[in-house]
């Protein structure tokens, strides 16, 4: 391909990404891996150029851009190196018109920014959401040990207990150590939230949130395998990953539950009062994701960020149940807005006196609200809330 025609390229699949964004259809990395699965004479180079004006193009843009065009307009404002690539070529992009407008800049679609400053996030804070993220793996406890692994590269030794950090892009899946279950690519923020959980071997633990099992598969290896763990989800899709996972990775221990949406609390009746330790793991709008997924912010409205909390209050309601007298619940979202953080465990401290906050006492991170919150500037991890909270006996 020549530039001109990477340019297009990109173009063609940033309009694919708006369209999501307005549908809810498939994530950036999906339309980027399928672009390329029609287009098999594209080299390695060509997709590696593409993907990085992909994403530079919308982390350029602030609110939903028009077009394709438009935002690859803004990232020229940006690159010099771009604007000569509008030349008419084949496959390339007609040139720019006189009066042609590029999408305009900033962070995020203006209500998004204004509800992340009202939730402490705003100046670097803020720009640090659109930066790039590093590639965190966590050595599988089950399987090896950070002190005496051995990997092609040395990682950076992190806080968390097996973390390690390596450049972005760094081709872990080809390493033998992948392969084999030895490590998995984690972020260290959560690596962290699965520490707040505090499981120990021989605990009966429920994942309420599995979805295809990164935490999952944290916590048996912090239990050794030994004791109860039940991962549960509503998505039979993303569970159906976990298996796999968690035969590589010599997690034995681990009881999958697919759950139907509504009939939870019925589905977990053996549970009742039961569990040691719930992590609820919840699905939000992913505003601490936005480094890996830029896209991310053009796909929420008011509506969809209402939806998130409705949800995180039922699966909330929902772990209640299921903890123990003395238990733990941990609530976890990755994601920097207070609507779906701390003002959802001030929901539930409220309304229900059987529970008080109890840490979590991480490495890392800042005391928000009743939890902890992990952020990109701070931190170097992903956006993430982490509530501990501890039942009465
Ligand atoms: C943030 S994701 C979980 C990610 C996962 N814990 C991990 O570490 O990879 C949230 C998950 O909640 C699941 N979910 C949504 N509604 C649910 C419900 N009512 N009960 C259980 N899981 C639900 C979604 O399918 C999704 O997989």
């Amino acid at each position: 391909m020549t530039p001109a025609a990477r340019v297009q390229a990109a173009i063609d699949i940033v309009d694919e990404v708006i369209e999501a964004a307005r549908t809810e259809g498939a994530p950036a990395d999906r339309l980027v891996a399928a672009y390329f699965k029609a287009r098999r004479y594209a080299g390695s180079k060509d997709r590696r150029a593409v993907r990085e004006l992909v994403y530079s193009s919308i982390r350029a843009c602030g609110p939903v851009p028009a077009s394709g065009r438009a935002a690859m307009l803004r990232l020229a404002q940006l690159d010099e190196g771009l604007d000569p690539l509008f030349d008419g070529s084949a496959h390339g992009p007609q040139p720019i018109g006189e009066t042609e407008e590029a999408a305009a800049g900033g962070l995020a679609p203006q209500w998004l920014v204004d509800a992340l400053e009202a939730s402490d996030v705003s100046g670097q804070d803020a720009a640090a959401l659109m930066s790039r993220a590093p590639l965190d793996v966590r050595v599988n406890a089950l399987k090896a040990d950070r002190a005496t692994i051995e990997l092609p590269e040395a990682g950076e030794i992190l806080a968390a207990p097996q973390g390690l950090r390596f450049e972005s892009g760094t081709q872990v899946e080809q390493w033998e150590a992948w392969r084999d279950g030895l490590v998995e690519v984690q972020d260290h923020g959560s690596q962290l939230a699965c520490m707040a959980a505090g499981a120990m071997p021989g605990e009966t633990v429920v994942d309420l949130c599995a979805g295809a099992g990164g935490k999952t598969l944290s916590l048996a290896a912090m239990m050794d395998n030994s004791g109860t763990l039940i991962a549960c989800d509503t998505d039979k899709r993303r569970l159906g990953n976990l298996q796999p996972r968690a035969e590589k990775a010599g997690a034995g221990m681990i009881e999958i539950c697919l759950l139907d949406p509504g009939k939870e609390l019925e589905m977990l009746a053996d549970w009742h009062g039961k569990a040691d330790a719930v992590l609820v793991d919840a699905p939000c709008s992913g505003t601490g994701t936005w480094r890996r997924k830029p896209e991310a912010k053009w796909r929420l409205t008011p509506d969809r960020l209402a939806r998130f909390t409705q949800v995180q209050d039922r699966l909330l309601r929902i772990a209640s149940e299921l903890v123990r007298p003395g238990g733990r619940l941990v609530f976890v979202t990755c994601s920097l807005l207070d609507a779906e953080g701390k003002d959802r465990v001030a929901t539930l401290l409220a309304e229900d006196q059987e529970w008080t906050r109890a840490g979590p006492d991480l490495p890392l991170g800042c005391v928000h609200g009743d939890g902890v919150r992990l952020s990109p500037a701070l931190d170097g991890t992903d956006g993430f809330f982490v509530a501990c909270l501890k039942k009465s006996c």
